[in-house]
């Protein structure tokens, strides 16, 4: 278990990464120093006593609206997509494995011999006894991103919260890619999220949240330490929780 004195420190994460942040400098695919350096943070918290369910997403690779609009059908799109999660889900059980670390691929969609099907409770069975269990394909349905996936499966294991690491430092009034006058919140509550839809999270997982009291921290994957602090529940990128104002 990680120690604070600022917060409460979490036992059981769901550790949301952006596809798109495994690109480090390129165009697309995987930067072996990216994914070296997050397997490194995953393994550290592994050692710490801290339950690590992970979801990647496919951004590096396709995305379904993308493609859409390039002319392909959505829900081909989206199956494209998935299948891109779980490219970086088997490069990330790779990085894991190296690392001594007892990693699992779970696919929301039948994918065997590459990865195991979803299961509920084997999956807590692996996080309990230490090992590190990546969900993969989504939800395994088109329409939905990895955002959604990451909430609903962090729901699904009693995760204490669902970690957002992204390329930002948090929520900001608008996105601080495209203005550079956005300001970051430190904590949100849902409704604020969803009233200002503010694009960081797509809304139906803010939702799936809301209904569910699942705290989420976005956060910067690439500060260094940033992973500690946000899992310590000390103050770190943006909170969005229930019941606190802005
Ligand atoms: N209000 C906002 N606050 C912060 N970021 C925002 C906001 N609105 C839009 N964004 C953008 O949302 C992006 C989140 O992207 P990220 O790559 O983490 O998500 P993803 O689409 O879930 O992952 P992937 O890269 O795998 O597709 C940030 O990089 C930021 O540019
Ligand atoms: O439940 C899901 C999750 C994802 N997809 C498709 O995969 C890509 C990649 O995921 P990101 O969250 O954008 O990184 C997404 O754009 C969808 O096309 C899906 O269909 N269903």
């Amino acid at each position: 278990m990680v120690e604070s004195d600022t917060g409460t420190a979490a036992r059981r994460i769901l550790l949301k990464l952006s596809g798109e942040a495994l690109m480090g400098g390129a165009d697309h695919g995987i930067d072996p120093a990216v994914l070296g350096r997050v397997a490194d943070e995953v393994a550290e918290l592994a050692a710490a006593g801290v339950q690590v369910g992970l979801v990647i997403g496919g951004g590096n690779i396709f995305r379904g609206a993308a493609l859409a609009a390039a002319g392909m059908d959505r829900v081909t799109g989206d199956h494209m997509g998935m299948l891109a999660t779980v490219i970086n889900a088997l490069a990330m059980r790779d990085a894991l494995s190296a690392r001594g670390l007892e990693a699992g691929v779970m696919s929301a969609v039948p994918m065997s011999p590459f990865s195991e099907g979803f299961d509920r409770l084997r999956a807590i069975r692996r996080l309990e006894r230490g090992g590190v269990v990546i969900f993969a394909a989504g939800t395994g349905n088109p329409f939905f991103t990895t955002d959604s996936a990451a909430c609903l499966r962090g729901i699904e294991i009693r995760a204490d919260l669902v970690l957002k690491a992204t390329k930002v430092d948090g929520v900001y009034t608008a996105d601080p890619v495209k203005d550079p006058s956005a300001r970051r919140y430190t904590r949100l509550t849902y409704d604020e999220v969803l009233a200002r839809e503010l694009g960081v999270m797509d809304l139906t997982a803010i939702l799936l949240c809301r209904d569910h009291g699942m705290p989420i921290r976005v956060f910067n994957m690439n500060k260094p330490g940033a992973l500690q602090r946000a899992v310590a529940g000390e103050d770190e990128g943006t909170l969005v929780e229930q019941g606190v104002e802005a």
